[in-house]
């Protein structure tokens, strides 16, 4: 089942508009209140004016071979009747997936004010769309189409076409100077000036303007094949050269101007101008592009005249006296467009290319009225289709074709005031050049139709249905024509200078008054066009702007000095900023140095401490006491001094009170030792004893004491050798770095010699091979003489040998004998 709402992907907005163009029996929306006045104060309608659904047409371009190859046929688009189209997501699509997921549908129906299928020829094509805008435009009304659609969907084809199979755009040439027949004014003193006025031009100016005309004929004379446009990819799709449709049917609803009977005794003056905006900048395809990229392409400025209708100043306008030349100037535009595009590195895709006709309805001395005939074949829209939205992410996606964002933005806007009047929305209008240019004819100074390009490919559905989506809101905008009576329509005529000439023999006050004052001039942002002023007021204007500019001049000074010194300190305070993390950057830098230095030193230290506790290791082995031993004896005396003290407590208890003194050195008197005569022979015996004992002891000890106090000496003596080895370990280091670094030197020379060997070597075997060839050349050489000759050399050789050495010696003792004699 179809659905007419898919608000959640691709926005409200979009979705709201598929659900009205799916209705095709919408009726038309009110007039849109803003855009109608805007047209109203142009001038004053005859009657009512006229409310028109915009013309949005569909064209399905058929499958080329290698797309159908590919398998692009997934039955993606189906047409169900000439007003209705039903397009079916494919598998792998963006939109399948979302579907999947149950956020949007499938199937998605869309309605057009007619449907053209893929066998739909380009005759038919014409005369189901714009051939009526055609006629309204020979009739002396506006006309707008464009073509719309993605990259490769066949736009250029619709509007160019190619030699065999022309587009609207040569038909609706083709109809206009089968309408201008025999009443084609040929001089070309008449041209279009400014956005709806009319120029005078003078002997010089004619000139000048034929000579122009002359280049650029003269550019495709040399040419037998027309250049292709540049926008086609085909290599099958060329340009019209020539407009002689012998054997194209088309409908022949226009005829001469005579015989439609228009009742008016006028010629018709044809001018024709093509140019493209890209980038937001437009390029006249009429001017030839520079050759080289470091030269600037010179873009034109969009201007407003005194009525505020925007004209695009210094555009090239070329007067045409046949379909012929009007297609060779085509010509001209797309060959300038490609060579711009290929030097300038851009893709002509993604510029809209215009080309613009304007009708001069000139009857005797008057300008009856002037018409405008646009087609403008829009840029791909794949890009913007891939961003998913029309609105301010675009923007941020960068790259982006700005005008066709906008054109968006303005049909919406059309579409949400005429649906809501209550609604104050402001249409966009001036964001960008494409629809600043034709606002006018939006606002009902003309009728718009818009063409839509699709191709069936499954794998750009995505993309086309975004288009569709695109079309259905287009297709909602309901155009508030104004109609007006060819009097009012009327442009002015001016002279060289741009003044308003006399017009039926008065000079046309109106006209004059309506000139631009000063204050218009410089209105907003605008980019207002002096030239057309006359001189004295250009001068007043001048020294107006000078002042202005004086003043300006003088605030922009303060303001740059203030700014100047808003910087200034900026700069200072940044540079003191830096300055302190700088300083914090330097410490922290000395801190992590020192503790590096102090690390490597803990280490050396280590590495010392271990390296002389290994000497001092080696050392103790030879005079090693173990320490159980020297416990055992210390625990020895000790008790032994246990023992004496108590025999002395023995003794004193047991003697007469007589009091013995034992001392170290009266140990050698033992046998001197005094007698009691109570004191029997045991007790003394054993005193002896003890004493003996206690002097072993005593001598034990003190040798004990020696050792300790050796061994202490010996402790210092190490210690000192640990700091010799130390310091001799730190040599060593010393020494192997630098032996190190002289070994490094030594490998690079070892190197450098090695590979001088080996150049050596190859330099020898060069020789060898040289001295190789030489020899068998000189075998070669010496080969003719074989037999008698070569033998007689043979015997020769040893004399002649003999003779050299004979002759050297002599060389060589002639110096001598000379210094002799
Ligand atoms: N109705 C058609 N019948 C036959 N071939 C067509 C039709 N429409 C388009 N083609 C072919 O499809 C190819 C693409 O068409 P075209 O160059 O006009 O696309 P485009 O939309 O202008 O592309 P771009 O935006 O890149 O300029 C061309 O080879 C063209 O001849």
């Amino acid at each position: 089942m179809a659905t007419a709402i898919d608000m959640t992907h691709e926005g409200a907005e979009l979705g709201a508009m598929e659900s009205t163009a799916c209705d095709p029996h919408h009726m038309p929306l009110p007039e849109l209140s803003g855009v109608s006045s805007i047209a109203s104060a142009q001038s004053e309608p005859a009657e009512g004016p006229e409310q028109q659904q915009l013309k949005v047409y569909l064209r399905v371009r058929p499958f080329s071979k290698e797309e159908l190859a590919k398998n692009e046929d997934q039955g993606c688009v189906v047409l169900e009747s000439p007003e209705t189209v039903l397009l079916q997501a494919p598998k792998g699509s963006a939109s399948m997936k979302s579907s999947e997921r149950g956020i949007t549908q499938q199937l998605h129906k869309f309605s057009f004010s007619q449907i053209f299928g893929p066998e739909v020829t380009q005759a038919d094509f014409f005369d189901g769309t714009i051939s009526t805008q055609v006629q309204d435009f020979l009739q002396g009304k506006n006309a707008l189409v464009f073509s719309y659609g993605v990259t490769n969907a066949g736009k250029t084809h619709t509007i160019q076409g190619s030699l065999k199979d022309p587009g609207i755009l040569p038909r609706a040439l083709d109809v206009t100077f089968r309408y201008v027949s025999g009443r084609k004014y040929e001089n070309m003193d008449l041209k279009p000036y400014l956005s709806v006025d009319v120029q005078r031009l003078d002997s010089d100016q004619l000139k000048t303007e034929r000579n122009t005309k002359a280049t650029l004929l003269n550019l495709l004379k040399e040419e037998s094949e027309p250049p292709k446009p540049s926008r086609s990819r085909s290599s099958s799709m060329s340009s019209v050269s020539s407009l002689s449709f012998s054997g194209v049917s088309y409908d022949q609803t226009v005829d001469s101007a005579d015989a439609a009977g228009d009742g008016m005794q006028c010629v018709f003056s044809v001018w024709v101008a093509s140019y493209e905006i890209y980038n937001e900048y437009i390029y006249d395809l009429l001017q030839a592009p520079p050759t080289t990229k470091s030269k600037k392409r010179p873009a034109l400025r969009v201007c407003e005249d005194g009525a505020k209708n925007p004209y695009i100043r210094d555009l090239t306008w070329v007067n045409v006296q046949s379909a012929e030349e009007a297609s060779k100037i085509l010509h001209v535009g797309n060959k300038n467009r490609s060579a711009a595009s290929t030097v300038m590195n851009q893709s002509s895709s993604r510029s809209h290319s215009i080309f613009t006709i304007k009708l001069l309805r000139i009857d005797g001395a008057d300008i009856q009225g002037m018409s405008e005939l646009t087609l403008c074949d829009l840029a791909g829209s794949e890009r913007c289709n891939k961003t998913k939205t029309f609105g301010e992410r675009l923007k941020e996606a960068g790259n982006i074709n700005n005008s066709l964002l906008i054109l968006g933005k303005c049909i919406a806007a059309m579409r949400n005031k005429q649906s809501d009047r209550s609604k104050i929305s402001h249409i966009p209008f001036r964001e960008s050049k494409l629809t600043r240019l034709f606002q006018g004819v939006f606002c009902g100074r003309g009728r718009v139709s818009m063409i839509i390009n699709i191709n069936q490919c499954a794998s750009t559905y995505d993309e086309t249905l975004h288009v569709m989506k695109f079309s259905a809101i287009a297709k909602q905008v309901v155009q508030v024509i104004q109609p007006r009576s060819l009097e009012s329509l009327a442009p002015r005529l001016v002279g060289r200078n741009g003044k308003p000439l006399i017009k039926n023999g008065v000079i046309d006050n109106q006209a004059v008054d309506d000139y631009l004052s000063e204050d218009e001039l410089l209105d907003g942002e605008d980019e207002a066009d002096m030239s057309i002023l006359p001189q004295e007021e250009l001068i007043s204007l001048l020294e107006g702007l000078r002042e202005k500019l004086l003043t300006e001049r003088r605030k922009n000074l303060v303001q740059e000095i203030q700014i100047r010194r808003e910087m200034g300190d900026a700069i200072i305070q940044q540079l003191m900023e830096m300055e302190e993390a700088h300083s914090y950057h330097i410490a922290d830098l000395k801190e992590s140095y020192e503790e590096k230095k102090e690390s490597t030193m803990e280490m050396y230290k280590e590495a010392l401490k271990e390296y002389a506790y290994h000497c001092a290791q080696e050392r103790l082995d030879e005079e090693y006491i173990p320490v159980e031993k020297y416990t055992l004896e210390q625990n020895k005396a000790e008790e032994l001094q246990k023992r004496l003290a108590d025999l002395e407590q023995q003794r004193h208890g047991t003697g007469t009170g007589s009091s013995v003194v034992f001392t170290k050195d009266s140990s050698t008197q033992t046998d001197k030792l005094p007698q009691t005569p109570t004191q029997d022979s045991g007790d003394s015996e054993r005193c002896k004893l003890l004493y003996r004992e206690k002097c072993a002891v005593e001598q034990l000890c003190g040798e004990k004491q020696g050792l300790i106090v050796s061994l202490e000496k010996r402790i210092c003596e190490l210690n000192e050798t640990l700091q010799e080895a130390g310091e001799s370990y730190l040599e060593k280091l010393a020494q192997i770095q630098e032996l190190q670094i002289s070994l490094a030197d030594k490998e690079q020379i070892k190197r450098r010699l090695q590979a001088d060997v080996t150049d050596k070597k190859a330099e020898l075997s060069v020789l060898r091979e040289e001295m190789t060839k030489l020899s068998l050349d000189s075998e070669r050489k010496m080969r003719p003489k074989r037999g008698l000759l070569a033998s007689i050399e043979l015997v020769t050789t040893p004399h002649k040998t003999a003779l050299r050495h004979v002759i050297r010696r002599s060389v060589r003792a002639t110096p001598s004998t000379r210094n002799k004699s």
